[in-house]
C-alpha cells in the first residue's frame, strides 16, 4: 500500500453489532436528566415544589430576565429534528432520527457543558413544525435544528428566528458552512490561492450546500466561480427542473450540465450529497492541488483511500472522525451556543458566525497541545495538508470558539448580558472540560501508533473475545485469543464473530512450543517458594493466567488482560507468581471515577487490605504519579471518616502519619489530610478549613483500607451514576491488567488499551 493511501486509512472502525450493542447497553439510549437540586426531604421539597416555587414563579413573572437565574433556560438547548434529512441517510422519519438528536445533546454537554435534550417532531408540514416549536421558547436558551431537508429547513428557520427571541440555529446549514469555511481559508493558504479566482463546485444544492456557499460568497468568493450541482446536474441559469428560490439565487451561466463536466479544471470541490457520488474521473480531472471536501454522512462521496490511489497532490477532508481533517459540524455548535449563551445573545447572527470561521482557522494555524499530539494521528500535527482544521478532542476549542463568539456577540449589539472580564471568562471556560475523555484518547492514539500485542487470556468468553475483535478493529495491535482452538471456535460461532481477520492470533496452550521454556522459568521464580517441578508444569499446563503471565514476562506478548472467570485477588496472585513489581514501587489498584464531568483517582481499590502508614503514603505517591501520566495535576487527599484529628481513632492516626511520612519524603505534589470525603471534593466544605494545603478539590482519593476503597467506588457506580475505570494495576513490572468478574466487552477493551499502553 502507498505511503500517502496508508496515512488515510481510518484509523477506527465499528461493527453494526457493536453500534446496536453500545445504544442498547444499561439504560437504552444515550441520555439521562439528573436533578440539581437536594430531593430528600420534606424541606427540600417545599423549596423545589409547592409552597417554595411559587417565590421564583412570581419574580419571572415581574422579570423574565430571572429565568436565566432561577431555571435551567440559560444553559439548555433543544435539539429538534423532523427526520427529513437524517445524515446523508435521507428522510427516514422523526422516530428514526433520535439517535442523532440524542447525540447532538450528548456531544452538546461533552465539548461545551451545554445541556441539552432532543425533540422529534413527526410532521413533514412546515407550519405544522412552525407552530409546534415556536411556542416553546420559554424553556430554552436556544434552538438547534438538525436534519431538516431543504427547502423545508430554510422557512423553518426563517420564520422561527422572526418569532423567537432566542437563538435559532440549524446546525446543518450554518454549522456546516461555518467549519468548511474555516477549513477552506486554510486549504486556499496552503495551495497558494486566491479566495476571488479559485473556483469551486458544490454537489448538492440542500441545507449545507447552500448555506456554505452563502458563507463563502459573504467571505468574498466570486459567485460567478462557484457551480452548484443536484441530483439533476449544473444548476445553470435557466434550468427549471427540480429548482427552488434558494437554488435559483446561486445559478450561474455555464455550459457543463453534470457534475462530471463541472469538475473538469475545478480547484474545490465540496460534496453535500450522497455516499459515492465522486467518481475517479471527476477527482482526476480536477486542478491541480485540489481540494476536496467529501462531507456526507457516514459515507463521504469519496473516500481518502480512493483519492489517494490516484492523485498524491491533493487536500482531502471528510466528515468523518476517523480520517484526518474532519469538517464536521461537532466542530461547531457546542461552542457557538456556549459563546451565545453565556452572553445571552438573542440571535447567532453573520458575525457571530464569522467569529467563529476565524477563530477555527486560526486555531489550526498555532502549535498544538501535548494532548493533541497524541489524540491525532501520525505525529505531532502541524498545519499543513493533513491538518488544515482543529480536532473535536482540541482542549483549545472550548476556550478560543465561545470566547470570539460571545464577543461578537457583545459588538454586533446581540448580547443580553455582556460580558466584562474576557479573560476571566476563557479560564472558566477551560475548567467546563474534564480532560479524561481526550487522555483515554490520546492513550487509544498511543497505542496505536505502536500496536501492541495483548493476550487476551480468557479467550473462549464471549465478552472477551467481542473485546479482542474490538481490540483488532481498532488497530490498536494484535489481540491474542489464548484457548482451545475447537472452544474459541465455537464460542465465535455461536456469536456471530468471523475470527479470519486481520489482527486476531489463537495460542493453544496445549499444543504450544513455549511450554517448556515457560515452565522453566515459573519453576526458576518457584523452587524457593515450595513449589515442585511438577507444580510448574500443572500451572503452565492447566492454568491459563500462568501462561498468559509468563508469554508476557517472557516477551511474547506485550500485555495480557483477564479476571472475567476468576476473582481479582486469586487472578492477582497468578500473575504476580510470573511477574515481579517494578523496582521501588509498589504495587496498587487505581480505579477512575468519572461523575458529572469530573474525574477522581481512586486508590488503593485493589491490593492492600489494611495499609500500614508507610503503605498509604506509597499509595499516595502511586496514584500521584498515575494521575499525572493521565494528564492531571495530582491534589491528593489522605482519607479518613475523620477531618484533621477529629474525631480521633485509631485508623485516622495511621492516616495522619502517613501525611507526616510524605511530609518527610519531600513528595512533588499536593497532598493532606486526614479528611473526611466531603472537605476532600467540596470546595465550599474544605473552606472551613483555610490551613487545608490543597488548592482545591481533591482529584486523587487516597482511601484508609481496601474495604472503603472497594465499597466506595462500588457505591459510586451503582448509586451515584459514575462511569467507574478500574481498578488499573500500577506498578506492575509487566504490562498486565484484571477486569472485574462480569465486565462488558467495552470495558476489557479498555483494560486492553491501557495494558498496551502501559507496555509501549
Ligand atoms: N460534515 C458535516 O458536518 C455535514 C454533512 N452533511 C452532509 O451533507 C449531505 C446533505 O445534507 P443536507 O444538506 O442536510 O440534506 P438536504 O436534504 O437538505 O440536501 C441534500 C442535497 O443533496 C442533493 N443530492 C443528494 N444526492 C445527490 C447526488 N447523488 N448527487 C448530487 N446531489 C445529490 C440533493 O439534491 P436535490 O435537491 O436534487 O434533491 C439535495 O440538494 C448529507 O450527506 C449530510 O450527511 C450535512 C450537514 C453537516
Ligand atoms: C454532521 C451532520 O450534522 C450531518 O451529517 O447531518
Ligand atoms: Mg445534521
Amino acid at each position: 500500500m502507498p505511503d500517502t493511501e496508508k496515512k488515510q486509512r481510518p484509523v477506527t472502525s465499528v461493527t453494526d453489532n457493536e453500534a446496536l450493542e453500545f445504544h442498547a447497553m444499561g439504560r437504552p439510549g444515550k441520555l439521562e436528566i439528573n436533578a440539581t437540586k437536594p430531593m430528600a426531604t420534606q424541606r427540600d421539597l417545599s423549596l423545589a415544589y409547592s409552597p417554595g416555587v411559587a417565590v421564583p414563579v412570581k419574580a419571572i413573572a415581574a422579570d423574565p430576565a430571572t429565568a436565566y437565574d432561577y431555571t435551567t433556560r440559560g444553559n439548555m438547548v433543544a435539539v429538534i429534528s423532523n427526520g427529513t434529512a437524517i445524515l446523508g441517510l435521507g428522510n427516514l422519519g422523526a422516530l428514526a432520527s433520535k439517535p442523532v438528536m440524542e447525540g447532538k445533546s450528548v456531544l452538546f454537554k461533552r465539548f461545551a457543558d451545554v445541556d441539552s435534550i432532543d425533540l422529534e417532531v413527526d410532521t413533514e408540514n412546515v407550519d405544522e413544525f412552525i407552530n409546534c416549536v415556536r411556542f416553546l421558547g420559554p424553556s430554552f436558551g436556544g434552538i438547534n435544528l438538525e436534519d431538516i431537508k431543504a427547502p423545508d429547513c430554510f422557512i423553518i428557520e426563517q420564520r422561527l428566528r422572526e418569532l423567537m427571541d432566542i437563538p435559532v440555529f440549524h446546525d446543518d446549514q450554518h454549522g456546516t458552512a461555518i467549519i468548511a469555511a474555516a477549513g477552506l481559508i486554510n486549504a486556499l493558504e496552503l495551495t497558494g490561492r486566491d479566495l476571488k479566482t479559485t473556483k469551486l463546485v458544490c454537489n448538492g444544492a440542500g441545507a449545507a450546500a447552500i448555506a456554505c456557499v452563502e458563507l463563502i460568497k459573504a467571505m468574498g468568493f466570486a459567485p460567478e466561480n462557484i457551480v452548484l450541482c443536484d441530483t439533476k446536474g449544473v444548476i445553470y441559469q435557466g434550468r427549471t427542473e427540480g429548482m427552488n428560490q434558494w437554488k435559483s439565487a446561486h445559478a450561474v451561466k455555464t455550459k457543463a450540465r453534470t457534475l462530471e463536466e463541472a469538475m473538469k479544471g475545478a480547484d474545490v470541490v465540496f460534496g453535500l450529497s450522497q455516499k459515492g457520488a465522486f467518481s475517479e474521473t471527476m477527482i482526476r480531472s480536477m486542478a491541480d492541488r485540489p481540494i476536496i471536501f467529501a462531507m456526507a454522512n457516514p459515507d463521504p462521496e469519496i473516500t481518502p483511500e480512493e483519492v489517494a490511489r490516484i492523485r498524491d497532490d491533493a487536500i482531502m477532508a471528510t466528515g468523518r472522525s476517523d480520517y484526518p481533517n474532519q469538517v464536521n459540524n461537532v466542530l461547531g455548535f457546542p461552542y457557538i451556543f456556549r459563546g451565545a449563551l453565556d452572553v445571552r445573545a438573542t440571535t447567532i447572527n453573520d458575525a457571530m458566525k464569522i467569529a467563529a470561521v476565524q477563530a477555527l482557522a486560526n486555531l489550526a494555524r498555532e502549535d498544538v497541545p501535548d494532548d493533541v499530539v497524541a489524540a491525532y494521528q501520525g505525529n505531532r500535527p502541524r498545519f499543513g495538508a493533513q491538518y488544515i482544521i482543529p480536532v473535536p478532542f482540541d482542549p483549545r476549542l472550548i476556550s478560543a470558539i465561545p470566547v470570539a463568539v460571545a464577543q461578537a456577540a457583545i459588538d454586533s449589539g446581540v448580547a443580553r448580558k455582556p460580558i466584562v472580564d474576557m479573560a476571566a471568562y476563557a479560564r472558566e471556560l477551560s475548567a467546563r472540560r474534564d480532560p479524561i475523555a481526550s487522555t483515554l484518547a490520546s492513550l487509544y492514539e498511543r497505542v496505536r501508533r505502536r500496536p501492541k500485542r495483548v493476550v487476551f487470556a480468557e479467550a473462549e468468553e464471549e465478552q472477551v473475545m467481542r473485546a479482542a475483535m474490538s481490540y483488532a478493529n481498532q488497530q490498536l495491535g494484535t489481540a491474542i485469543l489464548l484457548g482451545r482452538e475447537d472452544l474459541i471456535h465455537a464460542t465465535a460461532e455461536r456469536a456471530g464473530i468471523d475470527l479470519n481477520r486481520p489482527g486476531l492470533e489463537i495460542v493453544n496452550a496445549r499444543i504450544s512450543t513455549r511450554v517448556e521454556a515457560y515452565i522453566d522459568y515459573l519453576y526458576a521464580r518457584l523452587q524457593r517458594k515450595g513449589y515442585l517441578h511438577r507444580d510448574a508444569q500443572r500451572l503452565i499446563h492447566q492454568d491459563r493466567n500462568h501462561f498468559a503471565a509468563c508469554m508476557v514476562a517472557l516477551g511474547d506478548a506485550d500485555g495480557m488482560v483477564t479476571g472475567i472467570t476468576r476473582n481479582y485477588s486469586t487472578a492477582l496472585e497468578d500473575v504476580r507468581r510470573c511477574i515481579d513489581m517494578k523496582p521501588g514501587h509498589q504495587v496498587i489498584g487505581v480505579s477512575v471515577a468519572l461523575c458529572r464531568g469530573r474525574t477522581v483517582f481512586v486508590a488503593d481499590t485493589a491490593v492492600h487490605d489494611m495499609p500500614s502508614a508507610a503503605e498509604l503514603a506509597d499509595i499516595a505517591v502511586e496514584a500521584a504519579g498515575f494521575a499525572r501520566r493521565m494528564g492531571y495535576q495530582p491534589r491528593v487527599a489522605m482519607l479518613a471518616y475523620s477531618t484533621f484529628g477529629h474525631p480521633s481513632g485509631e485508623r485516622s492516626e495511621r492516616v495522619r502519619e502517613a501525611v507526616k511520612i510524605l511530609d518527610k519524603r519531600r513528595v512533588d505534589f499536593e497532598y493532606d489530610g486526614e479528611m473526611a470525603a466531603d472537605v476532600a471534593l467540596n470546595r465550599k466544605v474544605m473552606e472551613q478549613y483555610p490551613f487545608c494545603r490543597l488548592s482545591g478539590p481533591a482529584n486523587v482519593l487516597v482511601m484508609p483500607a481496601f474495604h472503603s476503597a472497594s465499597i466506595s467506588t462500588k457505591m459510586l457506580q451503582e448509586l451515584g451514576g459514575s462511569t467507574v475505570i478500574g481498578p488499573i494495576l500500577v506498578g506492575l513490572d509487566k504490562a498486565v491488567q484484571i477486569t472485574s468478574m462480569g465486565a462488558k466487552d467495552s470495558d476489557i477493551v479498555n483494560m486492553a488499551a491501557i495494558a498496551a499502553y502501559a507496555g509501549s
